[in-house]
């Protein structure tokens, strides 16, 4: 089964090259043909001259970006993207949500979906949809909001699944915070799940894991691109054992999204360092395991500087005390192992009942993927997937901020000149409000 990516908008465009370029080398590195092949038809088809083509569509409203993720792609001489794959206009949207909403989105709405239209017919199964974007920005956040409204219209069935880069907290944008408020209300209701990085985090990955000084966005998104290629790249499931899963979108939904308020998802990767590093460390199962246990109870994205004071509260503990703790309650978790022996790993610390809320039953909490493959030149590797609270301060921090230039009504005249009145944001805040609710008293 295949994936249509869509990217959107300069973040999205540029994660997107990003990770097909790593999926594409691990395939090819890891020397494994039935991998290889898993991985091929997931994100590429091939083209009448043999050559492999991104089962992607790109989408930006300035044709910069874009030229660039193309020439990128067509310079690694192992794949591109379609001919006729991308759609762009001379002038972005300004950072304003509004205008790629409001007027971008449905003047471009036929061409767009034309394009992913006739990708997804390319797919002998389409497994769904990939959209990437920034949630800040005006076009990647504002038509990628519109874009995904239009492909839940039109695969009311499949799954949707975005990704979205949440902006530096000292901002680059005045307006990113509305832009933010705009879209997650938005994308809450049409998409099955959203998979969430947050710049300041990947930056302190780059910074304090991977020893870069001069941190540049193409670092980050290497990082963006490795983690999600630990989760998109073939692994067996419970379901496919032994054979690698198919359906790697409707496996990773149905394992993380188990009720419609709850659609957050968070990353963390282990281990993760420098290329030259990688050559002089060794790690076992267990010792990875334990750390990223205790990075999922203590909400650390990374090794370092992991708080193991904090631990799981005793089943009927005070739920004030836990959270005084910093205890990170989960509602599910998907833990995908890749490298030697991945299949025999002990994985018993994240079946612990008292991880999870008490309302599910124990078997719907926890899933495992492995996969024999050493992924991206790391021996061993793991990755969770979490749906937890771990993004509950992000995303209150978020609407805070939003909030506090809305009650003066700062630039709001930038937004209801394109349509989006103060009603629509007072909307959206009550939506988020609600899902920040929701998980607070998990
Ligand atoms: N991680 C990452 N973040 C990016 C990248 N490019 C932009 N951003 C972030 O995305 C937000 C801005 O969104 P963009 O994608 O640049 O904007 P856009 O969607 O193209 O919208 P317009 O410029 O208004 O047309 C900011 O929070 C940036 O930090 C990137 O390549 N990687």
């Amino acid at each position: 089964m295949s994936v249509v990516t869509v990217q959107l908008g300069q973040c999205g465009n540029q994660i997107g090259q990003e990770m097909f370029s790593t999926i594409h080398d691990d395939s090819v590195g890891a020397g494994q043909k039935m991998y290889k092949e898993c991985s091929e038809e997931r994100f590429f088809r091939v083209n009448a001259a043999g050559a492999l083509v991104a089962r992607a569509v790109l989408v930006d409203m300035e044709p910069k970006v874009i030229s660039r993720a193309i020439a990128k792609a067509s310079k690694s001489g192992h794949w591109t993207y379609g001919d006729k794959a991308h759609f762009c206009q001379k002038q972005g949207s300004g950072n304003n949500w509004a205008n790629g909403y409001c007027v971008h989105g449905p003047r471009h709405r036929d061409a767009v979906e034309d394009l992913v239209r006739r990708e997804a017919e390319r797919c002998d199964r389409l497994a769904g949809i990939f959209a990437i974007m920034s949630v800040a920005g005006g076009t990647g956040s504002g038509v990628g909001t519109y874009v995904t409204q239009c492909l839940r219209d039109m695969y009311p069935q499949s799954f949707i699944l975005n990704h979205l880069t949440w902006p530096y907290a000292t901002g680059e944008v005045i307006v990113q915070n509305y832009n933010s408020v705009l879209t997650l209300s938005r994308l809450y209701h049409l998409s099955d799940a959203l998979v969430v990085h947050e710049n300041d985090t990947v930056h302190k990955i780059c910074s304090q894991l991977m020893n870069i000084k001069n941190i540049s966005i193409s670092d980050i998104n290497r990082v963006i691109a490795h983690q999600l290629g630990s989760i998109l790249q073939p692994a067996v499931t419970t379901d496919s054992a032994p054979h690698y899963c198919r359906n790697a979108l409707g496996d990773l939904l149905s394992s993380l999204v188990c009720h419609p308020e709850y659609k957050l998802l968070s990353l963390c990767s282990i281990p993760q360092m420098s290329q030259t590093s990688l050559a002089y460390s060794a790690y076992t199962w267990p010792g990875l395991l334990k750390h990223l246990r205790q990075m999922l109870i203590a909400n650390a994205r990374m090794e370092e500087g992991i708080d193991w004071k904090v631990c799981v509260p005793l089943s009927g503990e005070e739920s004030t005390a836990n959270r005084q703790m910093c205890f990170n309650r989960s509602l599910s978790n998907l833990l995908i192992l890749r490298g030697k022996d991945a299949s025999s790993a002990d994985t018993g610390g994240f079946k612990d009942a008292s991880l999870y809320v008490p309302w599910l039953p124990p078997g719907g909490t926890f899933n495992t993927w492995n996969s024999p493959v050493p992924f991206n030149g790391y021996e061993k590797s793991a990755t969770l997937v979490s749906n937890s609270q771990s993004l509950l301060k992000p995303l209150d921090n978020i609407v805070r901020k939003a909030w506090n230039m809305f009650a003066s009504r700062a630039y709001i005249h930038q937004y209801t000149k394109f349509g989006i009145s103060e009603e629509n944001f007072l909307d959206s805040f009550a939506m988020l409000e609600q899902i920040i609710s929701s998980y607070t008293h998990l």
